[in-house]
């Protein structure tokens, strides 16, 4: 991945506390266009605050976050329009059939119908579901409901992709084929994509890994970096290592070129 691909998402030193627990405290990342980073934190890590606070859901009590350059809190829709979001919770309309659910998205987005047949036609057929366009969405198999929500995520043609989770619940294979097809459709289309997870398994094909732990990023560099930076021959091995131990709340990140 080249270092000079325009930057896609900025987030700077961004802090969020709930009461007197800090879910977030001081996160600072990038994601360039074409990338694909994985957001690697064990449960509780502050990944789903992050997000929602990177969709706009949640405002952070400080620091700041761009889309292509638009700063999220003072331009909201603008930043929001160059974003698509896969959600930890399913959220798609189960009786509604794919192609319709599809076109719903993207007239919320201003797609005119003459713009949107094609690409959703493409998207279909990209994701294999062409044959499954008219079925209701409550007839397709878990990973394929999640591919109808991917598809749905990059009709608008976003420049960022983030991905909460969206593996939970599918079976090895399909979490494999999603991560393929994610990876895939991103660097076609050179969105750049945030994908969140806890699976070590996922993260060991991306350009990037980010490691949260307690509301702060722990590693930033490539899945071999991490590797080494631990001193350990697995992923697994090393992602334990940076995430178990319990000492001072606020360690130094470790940064690692690509
Ligand atoms: N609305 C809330 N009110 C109070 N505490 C919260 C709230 N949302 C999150 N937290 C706390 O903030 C911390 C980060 O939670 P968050 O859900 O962001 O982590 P996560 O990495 O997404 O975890 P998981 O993988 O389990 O979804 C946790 O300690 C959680 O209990």
């Amino acid at each position: 991945m080249a270092d000079e691909s325009p930057l896609a998402l900025r987030c700077q030193a961004v802090r969020k506390r709930f009461g007197s627990q800090h879910a977030l405290d001081g996160v600072s990342l990038d994601v360039r266009r074409g990338e694909f980073v994985a957001l690697l934190g064990p449960n509780g890590a502050g990944k789903t605050t992050l997000f929602q606070i990177l969709s706009g859901l949640f405002v952070a009590d400080a620091g700041q976050v761009t889309v292509m350059g638009v700063d999220m809190q003072r331009h909201p829709v603008r930043a929001l329009a160059r974003l698509g979001i896969v959600f930890q919770q399913p959220a798609i309309d189960l009786d509604l059939s794919v192609l319709s659910n599809l076109h719903f998205h993207a007239g919320l987005h201003g797609l005119p119908r003459r713009i949107a047949a094609p690409r959703i036609a493409r998207l279909l057929d990209d994701f294999g579901l062409s044959a499954r366009a008219g079925a209701p969405v409550r007839e397709l198999s878990g990973g394929n409901r999640r591919k109808v929500e991917l598809a749905r995520a990059l009709l608008h043609e976003p420049a960022v992709l983030l991905m909460d989770e969206p593996t939970v619940g599918l079976d090895p294979a399909s979490r494999a084929q999603i991560v393929a097809d994610a990876r895939r459709l991103a660097a076609q289309s050179q969105a750049g994509v945030l994908w969140a997870t806890h699976l070590v398994q996922e993260v060991e094909h991306a350009d990037r890994v980010i490691v949260l732990h307690r509301g702060a990023v722990r590693f930033d560099g490539t899945p071999a970096a991490l590797r080494g930076a631990a001193e350990r021959d697995s992923l697994e091995q090393a992602f334990l290592a940076l995430t178990t131990f319990t000492a001072s709340p606020t360690p130094a990140t470790e940064r690692v070129p690509a």
